[in-house]
């Protein structure tokens, strides 16, 4: 299959499953002069995988904090498990965010709290009311998930990168994430180290059957993780398709990611 070059204003990369989680249509988004985002088009589908792949400084963040309600869009919509993000007030948002898991670049753990408390904060936060008193088994089966059953009471400062990642990855995983915002998941990490994580995504997706939508530019990443690769260039989702397809397209702005 070639990939598909997706005409300006054209139609929407389509999710291949049936039910879209995320629906972002025709997103633009400029800072003053800076029109980072130009009509860009997006679906991701239940269960599915999507890495947008664009260089540095394309938008990439820009559009995951869209996504969230981090930032508001100039025009067009973004739909989340059918919600309309720009629509929901601050409740409604913060709902919508426990649905949605985000592991951060920088994991952003709290280095002065254990593992366990550091599992425990997302917990207490959207104070899950019908699993009160099962917070110790939550916590064993999200460490339990990405192999790291033995760090509870270790703090963020004794474990290494890959560690760390892993650990963030644990607690976003405590909520039950319907979607997972993965912000460049790989990047900082020994090539060893990344290619476990790219491992542990796919797990993930394939244990609890979540979404993805996976921001990266290391290529290995992109292969290993993607059901769908959609390539951001100059603000728009310039083309779309498996990373197999993208890969073998001769169209020279594709072929260089490729390349
Ligand atoms: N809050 C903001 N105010 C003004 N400009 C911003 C803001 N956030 C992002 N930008 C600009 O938007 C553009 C895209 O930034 P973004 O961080 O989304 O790129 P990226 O694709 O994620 O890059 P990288 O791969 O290097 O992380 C950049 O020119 C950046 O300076």
């Amino acid at each position: 299959m070639r990939a598909a070059m997706l005409p300006e204003s054209g139609p929407i990369p389509a999710a291949t499953a049936a039910e879209a989680v995320i629906r972002v249509e025709h997103l633009s988004k400029s800072f003053g002069d800076n029109h980072v985002l130009q009509d860009f088009s997006l679906e991701v589908g239940k269960g599915e995988n999507v890495v947008v792949l664009g260089k540095s400084g394309s938008g990439k963040s820009v559009l995951i904090k869209c996504m969230i309600g981090l930032l508001p869009v100039d025009e067009g919509r973004v739909t989340v498990l059918g919600q309309d993000v720009a629509a929901l007030d601050h409740d409604a948002l913060d709902q919508l965010r426990a649905r949605v898991g985000f592991l951060f670049q920088s994991n952003a753990l709290y280095d002065s709290m254990t593992v366990r408390e550091n599992l425990l904060f997302p917990l207490r936060r959207h104070w899950l009311a019908h699993r009160r008193g099962e917070e110790a088994e939550l916590i064993k089966q999200a460490l339990d998930d990405v192999g790291l059953g033995h760090t509870a009471d270790m703090m963020p400062a004794e474990l290494s990168g890959g560690m760390r990642k892993r650990i963030a990855l644990a607690r976003t995983l405590i909520l039950r994430p319907e979607i997972i915002l993965y912000d460049e998941p790989t990047t900082g990490l020994d090539p060893v180290t990344a290619r476990e994580i790219d491992q542990l995504i796919r797990e993930v997706q394939q244990k609890y059957n979540t979404s993805a939508l996976i921001i990266s530019h290391d290529m290995n990443c992109v292969r290993l993780t993607a059901d769908r690769v959609a390539l951001l260039v100059d603000g728009r989702c310039y083309a779309e398709g498996t990373y197999e397809a993208l890969a073998q397209d001769p169209d020279p702005v594709i072929h260089e990611f490729f390349a």
